[in-house]
C-alpha cells in the first residue's frame, strides 16, 4: 500500500510553493503583525483545567473514509461542540484530502467559538504558521514523523514568537527524542498515518515514557467514555475526537450524549472519590456558598408539602446565577427532587432549570423510568442522570433495588420514615450487604457532621457518593456552611489518612 503520510506532504511542500508565489511570504506576514497585539485562548490551560479534556475535531472527509460530513458548516459545528462540552476544538484545514480550509477557523471564530482551536494541517513551512494565527488558531500541530528535529524546533520557535502553543504529535517511541524540545502539549497518535489503522494501545504503551509533567493528549480512534477513564488512569489530559463524533446526524448532540455517559461514568468509578451531594437548597446565595465548597451534586426538592421546596420563581434565579457563576474546576451536577410527578411536569422542570439529574423519591416504577428518560430525551435532546430513591428498612427493601438496574442509573437509600423523605434518620447500614447490584449508590437518611469516622469504616463496593440534607441546616432549606465545610474537610482528612 502506498504511505498516504509520504503523498500528503510531498503534494503539501509544492501547494505551499503555490501559496507562496500567489502571496509572498512578507505580505502575509505584514497582516500577521497587524493582530499579533491580540491573545488567542490556550489549549494547554483548557486541558488541564477543564472537566472533559475533550478536543472535539471538525473534520468533513478523510482519506480513508472519503466524504464523512459534507455539508458540515464550519460556522454551526464547532460552536456546537463549544455548547456542548468541548474542551478545545481542532479544525482540519487540509483541504485536497480532508475537505477543509482556514477560513473554517476564521468561519468558527465568527460564529462564537471562544475555545481554543487547534491548527490542524500538515506543516512543514513557517508559512502555514502565519497561516494559522491569522486564521485565529491558538495552536498548530506539528507531526514528529514529517519533520527533521531540527526543522520541528524552529517551527516550534516561530509558533511560540506568534503567540501560539504547539501540539507535537508522536507516534512511536523513536520520536521521543522530539520531546525535549519542549512543545506545550504532548499528542500520541493511536493513527498509524501510513496505513489510517487505529489502535488506543498505542498510548497506552507510551504514556510511561513520557514525562508525567506533559500536558497529554491522545489522539484518534477514541469512540468510548470507558476509554477515556482508563486513558486519564494513565496520565491523559486531553483526548482528541473527530470521526465519532462528525459521523452522527448533529456531532454537537452525540458529543453532549459521550459527555454525558462520561460523567456518569466518573460517578459510578468514583474516579472523584466518595460523591457528595447537598440537598434541598433554596436560597440563591446559600446555594454559591455550598458550590465553593467543591460539592459534587446540588438537590433541589420540587416536592410541595416538603419545608424545602423550592419554588419555580425561586429556582430560575438560583439557575441563572449558577450559570454564570460556573467555572470549570467546580461544576456540581444540579439534581431535582420529585415525589410521584406526572412524567410531563419533570420534563418540563428538566427543560426549565436545565437539570443534569433527578431523584426520584416516591413510588415510581420501570415503567415510568422509562417514559422519563425517552420524554427527556424527545424533548430536551438529551440524556439525565436518575437516581431512584428506595426507603430502607430490611434487606428486603434493599433487594428491591435490583428492579431498576436497567432502568435508573443510580439507586438512593434513604431511611424510611414518617415523612417521605428529610427525616433525619439513618437506617442500619449493615443491611446494604444485601445489594449486590450492579448500579452505583449513593447513602443517604440522617448524615450528621457526627457521622466522618463511621461513613469512612462503611464499605461497598457500589458506594459512590453520600447525601446531605436536613442534619447540616439552620433552618428547613437553609444550609449551615461552617458545619457542611468542617465536615467535608474531616472526611478529606481522613480519606488521605486511609490512603
Ligand atoms: O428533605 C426533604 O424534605 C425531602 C422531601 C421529599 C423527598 C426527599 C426529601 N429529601 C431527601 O431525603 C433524603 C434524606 O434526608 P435527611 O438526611 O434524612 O434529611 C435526602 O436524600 C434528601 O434528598
Amino acid at each position: 500500500m502506498k504511505d498516504i503520510l509520504n503523498e500528503i506532504v510531498e503534494y503539501k511542500r509544492i501547494e505551499v510553493d503555490r501559496m507562496k508565489a500567489l502571496r509572498p511570504q512578507r505580505l502575509l506576514y505584514a497582516d500577521v503583525e497587524r493582530i499579533l497585539d491580540g491573545e488567542v485562548p490556550s489549549l494547554k490551560t483548557a486541558l488541564m483545567q477543564s472537566d472533559t479534556g475533550i478536543i472535539a475535531e471538525f473534520k468533513r472527509r478523510s482519506p480513508s473514509k472519503g466524504w464523512i460530513k459534507e455539508e458540515g458548516l464550519a460556522c454551526d459545528i464547532p460552536l456546537e461542540y463549544q455548547r456542548n462540552g468541548a474542551s478545545a476544538v481542532s479544525i482540519l484545514t487540509d483541504g485536497k484530502f480532508f475537505g477543509g480550509d482556514d477560513s473554517f477557523i476564521t468561519e468558527a471564530r465568527g460564529s462564537g467559538v471562544t475555545l481554543p482551536v487547534l491548527y490542524k494541517n500538515f506543516v512543514v513551512d513557517e508559512y502555514q504558521l502565519f497561516q494559522a494565527r491569522l486564521c485565529g488558531a491558538s495552536a498548530v500541530l506539528l507531526i514528529a514523523s514529517v519533520l527533521g528535529r531540527k526543522e520541528c524546533g524552529s517551527l516550534l520557535s516561530v509558533a511560540h514568537e506568534l503567540g501560539m502553543e504547539v501540539l507535537l504529535e508522536l507516534h512511536d517511541e523513536h520520536e521521543l527524542d522530539y520531546v525535549d524540545l519542549m512543545p506545550d502539549v504532548c499528542g500520541v497518535n493511536n493513527r498509524n498515518l501510513g496505513t489510517f489503522v487505529t489502535d488506543v494501545e498505542n498510548s497506552f504503551r507510551l504514556a510511561s515514557m513520557l514525562p508525567s509533567d506533559m500536558c497529554k493528549v491522545s489522539e484518534s480512534g477514541i469512540s468510548s467514555p470507558d476509554t477515556i477513564l482508563s486513558l486519564r488512569q494513565v496520565g491523559f489530559n486531553g483526548f482528541l475526537i473527530g470521526e465519532c463524533f462528525m459521523k452522527a446526524e448533529n456531532p454537537g448532540r452525540e458529543l453532549g450524549r459521550f459527555v454525558h455517559e462520561l460523567e456518569k461514568l466518573s460517578y459510578k468509578s468514583s474516579e472523584r472519590g466518595l460523591n457528595i451531594k447537598v440537598c434541598g437548597l433554596t436560597d440563591l446565595g446559600n446555594v454559591l456558598d455550598v458550590m465553593s465548597l467543591g460539592v459534587d451534586m446540588l438537590g433541589f426538592i420540587f416536592y410541595k408539602d416538603s419545608p424545602r421546596y423550592v419554588s419555580p420563581e425561586r429556582m430560575d434565579i438560583i439557575c441563572m446565577a449558577f450559570d454564570q457563576a460556573i467555572s470549570s474546576d467546580v461544576k456540581p451536577l444540579k439534581i431535582g427532587v420529585f415525589v410521584d410527578s406526572a412524567v410531563d411536569e419533570i420534563v418540563t422542570a428538566v427543560a426549565r432549570f436545565r437539570l443534569d439529574g433527578v431523584q426520584l423519591h416516591g413510588h415510581e416504577d420501570v415503567g415510568m423510568l422509562d417514559s422519563l428518560r425517552s420524554a427527556v430525551s424527545s424533548v430536551c435532546g438529551r440524556d439525565i442522570t436518575i437516581i431512584k430513591a428506595l426507603c430502607i428498612t430490611s434487606r428486603a427493601d434493599v433487594k428491591a433495588g435490583m428492579d431498576y438496574c436497567d432502568s435508573a442509573d443510580m439507586l438512593l437509600f434513604d431511611t424510611r420514615g414518617k415523612a417521605v423523605g428529610g427525616n433525619g434518620i439513618h437506617f442500619d447500614w449493615s443491611v446494604l450487604e444485601a445489594y449486590d447490584g450492579k448500579l452505583p449508590f449513593i447513602l443517604s437518611g440522617g448524615i450528621g457532621h457526627d457521622d466522618a469516622k463511621d461513613l469512612l469504616r462503611f464499605s461497598h463496593p457500589r458506594l459512590a457518593g453520600i447525601d446531605l440534607n436536613s442534619r447540616f441546616e439552620t433552618s428547613p432549606g437553609i444550609k449551615n456552611i461552617g458545619m457542611l465545610s468542617r465536615f467535608i474537610n474531616e472526611m478529606r482528612v481522613l480519606r488521605n489518612k486511609q490512603q
